[in-house]
Formats: structure tokens, C-alpha cells, sequence
């Protein structure tokens, strides 16, 4: 009997890497030809899952999901029960992510998704995956003492979110050194203090004067470093890690369950998710959903002016500097954004200020394995032919600054995805209609999810209501943003300090902070230098106390 199946093994986008483990693919984060990991095979969900899993918790839901990604062999059935039920005992609602109904006649609902500890959806994949590099590493290291001891160093980008949600997971974990990056300036005042006012030894804060471009770019550098991977073991806490993909599947379930025991969705009815998308990989958590059998219409994804997707998703071409729609810089498009033609564009939703999504490259892996190849090849070929198309559209992104797909790949994309650009005043608009009228008034949106609802309202005329229904995931909480609901209202500061702000963030920012700066001139060489000291400082730190 095998103790694996093929949706358990792991295999690289870009062809070079095969056979993986789930627990080697959780370790590396990013594989050493520099694809990503996926896995060999999409699971196809049990045949009575619809009745089986309807009136599951949160907890029992992700159970069975990521055993279907996950062998028994690797990780125990009581284990990972137990690291579930310890990653989702976080949150503040029992529900985990609860849906709340924000328009009853248009039938759009928001799935809000920041109940954890740092008010973020990443901390739905954050949790467990910190309790995960715990679990391997207390399993590695038993028996070992002192430099024996295998030590993980996690290096993560961040605009602003992954980085706190990682921060908490791991801080005051043994055996692992956290390094986030982020772009100096350009997130938000709370997520800045979330991060910085950790003061826990193993956490490491580096401001780096630059975009998060920049810092993900640093940390793609470091992995490929042969220096630092003979010398430390990186792991990876940004969305290239599979784990977090794997971990967001479960709420694109448990929402659907949560509205079709509502009474206005009637078994005609149809469900289409909303995600605000900057790297690509809460979205790219609901194409594995839908793929294993979730029957959602649509995946619709919503970008801000950073808008590199729409502009994929509307011709075909994935380039870092929009040409398309727009005249020039400064110029407008043709809905009437301000174009740039080169560089990152700080909005309102800095969180998604993102130039170049790294998850898009595992859709553009399936979308070549399904499209150029004929089953009457053996998979393995089939496998190779599709490394070989990711490797290149790749090298010609990175060559060139972007790449033009054919269209049957572009068909294939926009048969499960659309697409919608949200411009800074539409998203101010929105948090401003959604507090002030309709099924939900007073219900403060934060910038991000405000897109996300932006996006639906204008897909609702499409795919109109009664019968499909629109999920739209509320990916913050509106307090980490006041800048942003400060403008949309600005009467309500009262409101806002007595009804929305957290008391977790009353006083955070007048805390102590420890934070390092890196400029971007000192190049991702820079940041090794720094990670390699701080490591070392905290290795003898530890030999001292004898731990
Ligand atoms: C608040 C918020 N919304 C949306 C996103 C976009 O999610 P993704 O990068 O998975 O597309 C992010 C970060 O990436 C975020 O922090
Ligand atoms: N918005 C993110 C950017 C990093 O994305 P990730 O999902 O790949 O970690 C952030 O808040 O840091």
C-alpha cells in the first residue's frame, strides 16, 4: 500500500524538482530551481463531502482538507488534529472566519477573515504554519543538544500583514530566527508598531528603503544563495511557502457551507468569491478549492491600481509596466485611472502595492499542463512540458519585464478567473456607501476588502442577483488602515475610536520598537551580512544559557 498519494507528493513549477514531501516542501519554502512547490495532483473531494462536511467546525473542515495534501505517514492523524485545534484556539470568534451579509438584495457577503491574532487573513495560514516549523523541528532535534540542533531561519517580505501574522506565530519559538522585510515608510503606522514592538529575541525586523518588490525580491536572492543555504537552513513564510496556500483553502469551504444553510440560497443558486488580490495567493487558494470540486462560478479577482492581473486577465500580457490602457505616465486610462508607467504605485491599500504576484506563476503551471498537453503523453512528460513553459515565460519576465501568453492559455484563464481594477476614490466611495446605507450600515470596511466589495457590486450587474450570490473575503480589519477610513469618513473619528479600534491597538504605537534599517544599495548581500550575524548572536546567546 502506498503511503502517499500523488496530491501528498510535490513537484516544482519550473521542472527541475520532483518527489517532494510535504514536510521537505514546508521546510524549503521555495525550490532550489526557483519554482514553487505544488502538488503532483489536485485532490478530488470525497463523493459525499457535501454532506459529510456541511455542519463541520472550522477546525474539523481544515482536518479534512489538508489530509487530502497531507499523508498520515508524515503527520499523524492525532497530530494534526491537535497542531489544528492549537492554531485556530488564536482567534477571537468560535466560527474562526464568520460570514456576515452586507447587501440582501445584491446577495453579497463578506467572509471576514480577521478575527486572529494580528486582525489580518494571514494569520488563518500563520498559526498553523508556525506550529507546523514547530512540530518538524521538535521531532528533528529530539535528542540533540546545543549546535546539533537544526535551526530554522525564516526570511519573509512583507507590505505590512505577513509580516505581523509571521511574527506571532513564530515569536518565542524555539530553534528559529525570524528576518521580516519591510518597505520603509510605505505600511501602514499599527502594522508598522505590530511588528516592531516584538521585542522577543528570535525576531528581527530589517526596514529596507525600497518597495516590497524590493524586499521579495531579497529574499528569492537569499534562497538561491549557495552560501547561506550551505551554512543556514532557510524557510519561508511568504506565500511561496505552500503550506499558507494549503491553509486558505479551508474558509473558501466553510463560507459556502455557512450560505447555503442560509434560506436565501436555493439549490439553483450560484456562488462567485471576490478576493482582493496582490501576490496571488489567497485567490489562488480558492482555484484549488474550486478544482477539488467547491462548485464556485467564478473566481474574481480584485486589484487596486497596481494592476498587473487585470491587465493579464484583459489581454493576455503580464508585464511589470502597463502599456495597455494607458497613455503615458501621469496619463489616464481608459476607466480613468492615473497610469504609471513604471514602478509600484502607493494607493490606499498599500498591503497590495505589489508589482509582480509570485503565486500566478502555479496558475500559469496547471494552465500550461492542461492546455499544451494531450493525455495521450505519459504525465511525466506532461510535467516536464509544463516546467519548461513556466521556466520561460519566467526568463522572459525577468529578462524582458514581461511575457504574452496564446489564447487558448488566456481562454483557459479566464474560464475560471475575471477580473476587475479598483481605482483609490472607488475604494473610498465604497467604505463610505457601505457605513452609510443598505443591509449592513455602519459597517465600517477596511481599504483592501472594500476593493473586494468594489469589484462584486460591479460583478453583480454582470452575474446579477437572485441566483448568484458573491463571497467577498474581508482580508483586514478597517482599524490597521485609519488612514484610509479616515478619508472615506471623516466625521466619524468618534465613532470609529469607540465602536472599531481594537483595544489590542490602544497604546501600541508608543511602545518600544526594535528595528534595523537596510538600504536598498546594500543589496540583498546586505541583508545576508545582517541575518548571519543576528543568527549567530543568537546561537551563542543560547550557548550560554545552556539551551
Ligand atoms: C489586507 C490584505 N488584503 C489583500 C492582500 C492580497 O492577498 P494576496 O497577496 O494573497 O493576493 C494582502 C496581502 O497580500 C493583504 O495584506
Ligand atoms: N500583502 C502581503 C504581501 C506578501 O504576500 P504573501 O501573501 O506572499 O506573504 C503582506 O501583507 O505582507
Amino acid at each position: 500500500m502506498p503511503t502517499h498519494t500523488a496530491s501528498q507528493r510535490y513537484l516544482s513549477t519550473r521542472g527541475g524538482s520532483y518527489d517532494f514531501s510535504f514536510e521537505e516542501v514546508v521546510l524549503k519554502g521555495l525550490a532550489s530551481d526557483g519554482g514553487l512547490f505544488i502538488p503532483e495532483e489536485i485532490p478530488a473531494l470525497p463523493s459525499d463531502w457535501a454532506t459529510k462536511w456541511h455542519n463541520l467546525s472550522f477546525e474539523d473542515l481544515a482536518y479534512e482538507i489538508f489530509s487530502l495534501y497531507i499523508s498520515p505517514s508524515e503527520i499523524p492523524s492525532a497530530d494534526l488534529k491537535d497542531i489544528i485545534r492549537r492554531s485556530y484556539a488564536t482567534f477571537r470568534t468560535k466560527d474562526v472566519t464568520p460570514t456576515v451579509t452586507l447587501d440582501k438584495e445584491k446577495n453579497i457577503h463578506l467572509l471576514e477573515l480577521f478575527h486572529g491574532p494580528t486582525f489580518a487573513f494571514k494569520d488563518v495560514a500563520l498559526q498553523f504554519l508556525g506550529n507546523l516549523f514547530e512540530y518538524f523541528l521538535v521531532r528533528r532535534n529530539e535528542g540533540k543538544s546545543g549546535r546539533d540542533r537544526e535551526h530554522l531561519t525564516v526570511v519573509g517580505a512583507t507590505s505590512g500583514d505577513t509580516g505581523s501574522a509571521a511574527i506571532y506565530g513564530l515569536r518565542g519559538k524555539k530553534d528559529v530566527s525570524v528576518f521580516i522585510m519591510h518597505p520603509h515608510g510605505k505600511v501602514s503606522a499599527i502594522q508598522e508598531a505590530q511588528m516592531t514592538t516584538v521585542l522577543d529575541a528570535n525576531v528581527h525586523n530589517l526596514a529596507v528603503d525600497g518597495t516590497f518588490d524590493d524586499c521579495q525580491d531579497f529574499v528569492k536572492a537569499l534562497f538561491a544563495d549557495p552560501e547561506i543555504n550551505k551554512t543556514h537552513k532557510l524557510a519561508a513564510v511568504n506565500s511561496i511557502n505552500w503550506a499558507r496556500i494549503l491553509a486558505q483553502i479551508t474558509y473558501y469551504f466553510y463560507s459556502y457551507f455557512n450560505l447555503i444553510r442560509q434560506q436565501s440560497f436555493l439549490p439553483a443558486s450560484k456562488v462567485r468569491f471576490v478576493v482582493p488580490t496582490g501576490n496571488f495567493g489567497d485567490i489562488l487558494a480558492g482555484y484549488f478549492a474550486k478544482r477539488m470540486g467547491l462548485p464556485a462560478e467564478k473566481l474574481v479577482i480584485a486589484t487596486n491600481e497596481n494592476d498587473i492581473l487585470h491587465r493579464f486577465w484583459s489581454s493576455g500580457k503580464y508585464e511589470k509596466h502597463p502599456v495597455y490602457g494607458a497613455a503615458a505616465e501621469g496619463g489616464l486610462a481608459e476607466d480613468g485611472v492615473k497610469a504609471h508607467s513604471s514602478g509600484v504605485k502607493e494607493t490606499l491599500s498599500p498591503a497590495m502595492d505589489i508589482l509582480v504576484s509570485s503565486n500566478f506563476e502555479r496558475l500559469l503551471w496547471f494552465l500550461a499542463y492542461e492546455v499544451y498537453s494531450t493525455s495521450a503523453d505519459a504525465v511525466s512528460q506532461r510535467r516536464a512540458q509544463a516546467g519548461d513553459h513556466v521556466r520561460s515565460w519566467l526568463n522572459d519576465l525577468k529578462a524582458k519585464g514581461g511575457f504574452g501568453v496564446d489564447v487558448q492559455i488566456l481562454a483557459a484563464a479566464q474560464q475560471d478567473f475575471s477580473s476587475y481594477r479598483v481605482s483609490d476614490e472607488e475604494t473610498l466611495a465604497t467604505i463610505k456607501q457601505v457605513f452609510s446605507a443598505g443591509s449592513a450600515q455602519g459597517y465600517v470596511l477596511d481599504p483592501h476588502s472594500a476593493i473586494g466589495i468594489a469589484a462584486s457590486l460591479r460583478d453583480a450587474e454582470v452575474a446579477g442577483p437572485p441566483s448568484t450570490h458573491h463571497i467577498s473575503l474581508s482580508t483586514a480589519h478597517p482599524a490597521k488602515f485609519s488612514n484610509a477610513v479616515e478619508q472615506a469618513l471623516p466625521e466619524e473619528k468618534a465613532y470609529f475610536a469607540e465602536k472599531v479600534l481594537p483595544e489590542e491597538f490602544k497604546g501600541l504605537e508608543d511602545k518600544p520598537r526594535r528595528v534595523s534599517h537596510v538600504k536598498k544599495s546594500d543589496g540583498w548581500e546586505g541583508v545576508r551580512k545582517v541575518v548571519v550575524a543576528e543568527v549567530e548572536a543568537e546561537l551563542q546567546a543560547a550557548d550560554k544559557a545552556g539551551r
